[in-house]
């Protein structure tokens, strides 16, 4: 008889399986790149050196796996459908992108809604960052939470998980609120409107936060519930640091220069009070929000990307369990 083993005493499985960029590269080595070298220019963030070959061999093999998942949950969704006797109708494919402050998941985001744009069977594709649905200053002031803006609480969360639910059921039209980077603040009265797409990519630090528990003790639903796929875009926490403080200082002659910017009184800082300023709130605000609320949701996404200092993206661990 062999000798009895508990389970506890075993390694955890481990749900993810790794990849070094030239494996994950080779993966869909036929699968066409219908983007230019000017598409990418474009679409890149700001300090970001993203360029096609970064493109071809990380997003090319990304947009063809979410084109046959898209295909697998619309065919579930059918059989669900006939399963219960219902007409099956389309509902979007829902991404959600997470990771810190700085780490460039406005790029990514911009990126896949190309590619995906750009595929036969998914040519509507929306997306929206949940910085819409933080509270405006003045009730985050209120709250006392002006200087945790980002962390799961200075966010409305029940109007965003209403948002997404309402998405995901297919609703003729959904509504979501505005932030400006520029006025650091929700822009009044201004909306932007979601109308049936065929893929929403969600993009924020928190989308990927496990569902809060009720007073009652029982749990609500998380925003991530709705999600098909999500992507965690990761890297060094000091290499995200020293990506922050150099945004910052190219913000400087460009965003914080605007008169209606909330950070005007910073575009006529010498380097040295930038970076010194940049620093104070990234370790005051950015740097516990990433460790405390969002580096522990990493392990809840399907695909983590993980970036060098010099953003190039070395491995790729996507979810088989
Ligand atoms: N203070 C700011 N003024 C103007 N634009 C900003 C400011 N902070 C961030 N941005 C821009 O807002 C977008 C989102 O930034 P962020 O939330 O840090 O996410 P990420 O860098 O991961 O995409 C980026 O395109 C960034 O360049
Ligand atoms: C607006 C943000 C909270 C990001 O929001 P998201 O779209 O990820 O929900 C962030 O970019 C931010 O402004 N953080 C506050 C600290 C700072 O000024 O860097």
């Amino acid at each position: 008889m062999s000798s009895p083993r508990t389970v506890s005493a075993q390694a955890p499985p481990n749900p993810f399986v790794e990849f070094d960029r030239a494996s994950w590269s080779r993966l869909a080595a036929s699968t066409p790149l219908p983007l230019t070298d000017a598409d990418v220019a474009h679409l890149r963030g700001l300090g970001d050196p993203t360029d096609l070959a970064e493109v071809d061999a990380v997003y090319r093999p990304l947009s063809a796996l979410l084109q046959l998942y898209a295909g697998g949950t619309g065919q579930l969704h059918r059989a669900t459908s006939t399963f219960l006797g219902e007409h099956p109708t389309r509902t979007p494919y829902v991404i959600g992108i997470a990771g810190s402050v700085a780490v460039g998941k406005s790029s990514t985001a911009r990126l896949l809604r190309e590619l995906l744009r750009r595929w036969p069977q998914t040519p509507r594709v929306d997306l929206v960052t949940t910085d819409g649905f933080l509270y405006p200053n003045a009730e985050l002031r209120r709250r006392g939470l002006l200087e945790r803006k980002g962390f799961p609480e200075s966010y409305d969360r029940r109007a965003l998980l209403r948002f997404v639910a309402d998405v995901k059921g297919g609703a003729e039209e959904v509504t979501a609120p505005l932030y400006d980077h520029v006025t650091y603040d929700i822009v009044p009265g201004r909306q932007q409107v979601v109308r049936r797409p065929d893929v929403l990519i969600l993009e924020g630090l928190n989308v990927l936060a496990p569902a809060r528990a009720t007073t009652d003790g029982t749990s609500s639903l998380a925003v991530s519930d709705f999600f098909d796929f999500s992507i965690y875009v990761d890297a060094r926490t000091r290499d995200i640091k020293a990506w922050y403080v150099d945004r910052f200082l190219r913000l400087r002659r460009t965003a914080f220069a605007q008169p209606d910017s909330y950070f005007r009184t910073y575009a006529g800082l010498s380097d040295d009070e930038a970076v010194a300023r940049a620093e104070s709130i990234w370790e005051s605000i950015n740097a516990p929000n990433l460790r405390q609320n969002i580096l522990p949701t990493r392990g809840r996404a399907r695909l983590v990307l993980t970036k060098d200092a010099d953003h190039r993206m070395h491995r790729m661990r996507l979810r088989k369990l």
